[in-house]
């Protein structure tokens, strides 16, 4: 067993002076200095509400940047590569998910030590979130109305709401193999939440039938289901960790809390893949 330090290597890089550094590549500088506490005199957990919102955001820029270019492989034909990003997303949503066991520490005590300087924001007014929901397809124009105070954000909203979502590239691309996609699910107007598609059901059936003609098919709605079932994940670990802190009362952004967030667990990105599944066991 080796003790205490270990030995100097000469060829150690030391002084960095005029050159790309760790801290300077990586913006160190705004990053961590980034943390601003409101409560006054500043409350010790403070800094963990904030750190746990701004590295669950940095995720969810990198969350979006996966699904997007997954949506342009998907347009061009490129299974295979989105399929590639899908399982990175996966990752980053464990991780997501796994995070709020920090947050969880935080006791009520704590949190209405601080909570009054927080006013009326909330995550409501997270528009990375909100482009993630849409591009997963469950889009809703009224909430760009949460915008206004932020046109940028607006502005990325309005591109994702426009947008086809990943599963309607997904079964346009199936389509194009193809296979009997109703036509009126190609046509859909993409700005509005995609509903329950009967139609869509003889077309599953026909993959998850012989998975062995259309393997990378069936293992492209094998990795959807993942990835609703890792942000359903979430979004229960966030009711369970809400619920914990501020029990039943209402939230910052005016909705009944932990009752509102409730019934977000009953929304499903992709119901013909949970619905085909009834009709392959039976
Ligand atoms: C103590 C911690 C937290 C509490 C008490 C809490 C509470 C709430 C409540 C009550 C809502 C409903 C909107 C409202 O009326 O305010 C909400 C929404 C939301 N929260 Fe949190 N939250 C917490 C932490 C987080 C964290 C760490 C994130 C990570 C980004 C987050 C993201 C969101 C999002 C995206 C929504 C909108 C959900 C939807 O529209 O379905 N929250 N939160
Ligand atoms: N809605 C929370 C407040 C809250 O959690 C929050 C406030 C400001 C920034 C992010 C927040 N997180 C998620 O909702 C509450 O009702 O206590």
């Amino acid at each position: 067993m080796g003790e205490g330090t270990r030995p100097v290597e000469p060829g150690v890089v030391r002084d960095l002076r005029g050159e790309l550094s760790y801290g300077s590549y990586l913006h160190l500088d705004a990053v961590l200095g980034a943390q601003a506490p409101l409560s006054d005199p500043p409350h010790h957990d403070e800094l963990l509400f904030i750190v746990q919102h701004q590295t669950s955001e940095l995720w969810l820029k990198l969350v979006l940047h996966e699904l997007r270019a997954a949506q342009d492989h998907l347009a061009r034909d490129g299974l295979r590569p989105a399929l590639k990003g899908l399982a990175r997303v996966k990752h980053v949503l464990r991780v997501l998910t796994d995070q709020w066991a920090v947050l969880a520490t935080l006791t009520p005590s704590e949190y209405a030590g601080f909570r009054g300087a927080l006013g009326r924001s909330s995550g409501f007014q997270s528009y990375q979130y909100r482009a993630v929901e849409f591009v997963l397809g469950n889009k809703d124009a009224a909430m760009l109305e949460h915008f206004a105070h932020d046109p940028g954000a607006r502005d990325l909203l309005r591109d994702a709401l426009e947008r086809p979502s990943l599963y309607d590239e997904f079964l346009r691309l199936v389509a194009r193999r193809g296979l009997p996609v109703p036509d009126d699910l190609l046509r859909r107007d993409v700005t509005r939440a995609h509903v329950m598609a009967p139609g869509l059901l003889p077309v599953l059936r026909e993959v998850y039938r012989d998975p062995g003609r259309h393997w990378d098919l069936y293992e492209a709605c094998e990795e959807l289901v993942d990835l609703e079932e890792g942000f359903q994940l979430w979004r229960f670990r966030h009711l369970k960790t809400v619920e914990r802190v501020i029990g039943s009362g209402p939230g910052t952004g005016g909705s009944s809390g932990v009752r509102f967030l409730r019934a977000a667990l009953d929304l499903t990105f992709f119901p013909e893949l949970y619905a085909v599944r009834a009709e392959v066991i039976r």
